[in-house]
Order: C-alpha cells, then structure tokens, then sequence
C-alpha cells in the first residue's frame, strides 16, 4: 500500500482547491483519485450512499473509526446540523497528519476532532474526553478484520444507543465477512446492503452496510 499518497494528495489539494470551500475540497479530491491515482477514500459513489443515510439519521454525535486523509469526515461535516460534531480516530499519524492538514484548508477543524491511536486504545476513554455519552451515528471504515471487535467494544462500553446508525464501508471488498454474519445474525441490528462499487473502479463490487442499533 503507498505510503507516499497522502502527501502527494494533500500538495494536490492545497494547490488545487479553494481554502474554506469544503465542497470544492471533496471534489478536487474525487477528480485527483479518478485520473491520477486511486486512493482508499470513501470515494464519491459510495460517498453519496454515505451521505443519504448520514442526512436521514441526521446525528449530533458522530464517530468514524479509519479518518485516512479526512475525505469521509469532509463529506459528513458538510452535512453536520449546528453544534454536532465528528470524532475521527486514526491510527496512523502519518495519516492524521495529512487529514488535518485537509481538514484545517477546508474550514472544518472546528467540527472535526481527530483522536490518535488504535481504536481499542481510544474507544474506552472517549466518553469523558470528548463529553460524549453515546454517538448518534458511527462509519467504520478501517482494517476489515477489526471491524466487528470494535462493534463489539462500542456495545460493551455504552457508546452506541437505541437507534444509532452505523455504516460499514467494503463489506464486500476486501470484505469483512465476520463483521456481516455478526451484525446480520444479532437481533440487536436492523441491517441494510447497499450494492455499490469499489471507489473510483467501474469493474470492482463492492457494497455498504448500514446496521441500526436495537437492543
Ligand atoms: O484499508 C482500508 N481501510 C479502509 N477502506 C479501504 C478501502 O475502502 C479500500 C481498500 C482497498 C483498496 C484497493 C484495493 F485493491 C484493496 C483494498 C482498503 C485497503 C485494505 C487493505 C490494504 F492492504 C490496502 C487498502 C481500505
Ligand atoms: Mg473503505
């Protein structure tokens, strides 16, 4: 996996897109992975999926486990009500690095918080750290085989609640088959398949999931 992507796409940006403009930001984002090189951002077309389910659950508490370079936390924050907030955790400071950098240009480090470190080591301490008792909505969107431990955590400490969203991003590719049979299994989850493609690849399917939270 590159490791040099972030910073080629965060000079791509700072060079490209209109500071403050976080539409304008996501955008030159999707243009960038479509033509020059592809990234593992949410992407557009699964973006949109995202973006649906995050407006009809409309949170006021939001975490995403796997920031990467912010695109997703971009495309939420635009849609963020007034006084909502994102927490963000990325395990990779290199990535966190960059994710703020694009964050800060695009005008959102006041609605976005990103919080560093593995999200086993993160999870049990968020509550007090970022004043949060529950979050409305959650996007998974990390390494796939520690998808359905972090749900697992999410449950045993509190932090999700009746009715909270949470969406789940390549349940197909790469997969996270053990994640889906929990989920789909537990009469705890009200589940949701959305077929859609792997980002910016025509020929690759890939799917969301999206799992409301019933005790
Ligand atoms: O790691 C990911 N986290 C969050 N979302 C991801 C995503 O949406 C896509 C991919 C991905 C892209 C292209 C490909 F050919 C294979 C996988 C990855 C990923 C997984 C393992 C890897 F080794 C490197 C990239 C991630
Ligand atoms: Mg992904």
């Amino acid at each position: 996996h590159d490791e040099e992507f972030p910073p080629r796409i965060l000079d791509h940006v700072m060079k490209n897109a209109i500071k403050g403009d976080v539409t304008n930001v996501i955008d030159v984002i999707d243009k960038y992975c479509w033509s020059v090189e592809i990234a593992m951002n949410v992407g557009d077309v699964k973006g949109a999926i995202l973006d649906k389910s995050f407006l009809e659950a409309s949170p006021k508490n939001v975490l995403e486990i796997g920031c990467y370079c912010g695109y997703s936390a971009l495309r939420m924050s635009r849609l963020l009500k007034e006084d909502a907030k994102i927490f963000t955790i990325e395990a990779s400071s290199q990535y966190a690095d960059v994710a703020q950098e694009i964050i800060s240009f695009a005008g959102m480090e006041k609605k976005v918080q990103i919080l560093r470190g593995l999200s086993d080591e993160v999870l049990p301490t968020i509550a007090e750290k970022c004043g949060v008792r529950t979050f409305d909505f959650v996007f998974i969107d990390h390494a796939k085989e520690l998808y359905k431990r972090d749900l697992i955590m999410l449950e045993n400490l509190g932090l999700i609640r009746q009715g909270t969203t949470i969406m789940a991003d390549n349940v197909i590719f790469p997969g996270c088959p053990d994640y889906l049979e929990y989920v789909r299994n537990s009469p705890k989850f009200e589940c949701t398949n959305y077929p859609s493609k792997l980002e910016y690849c025509e020929n690759r399917e890939d799917a969301m999931e999206k799992s409301i939270y019933l005790p």
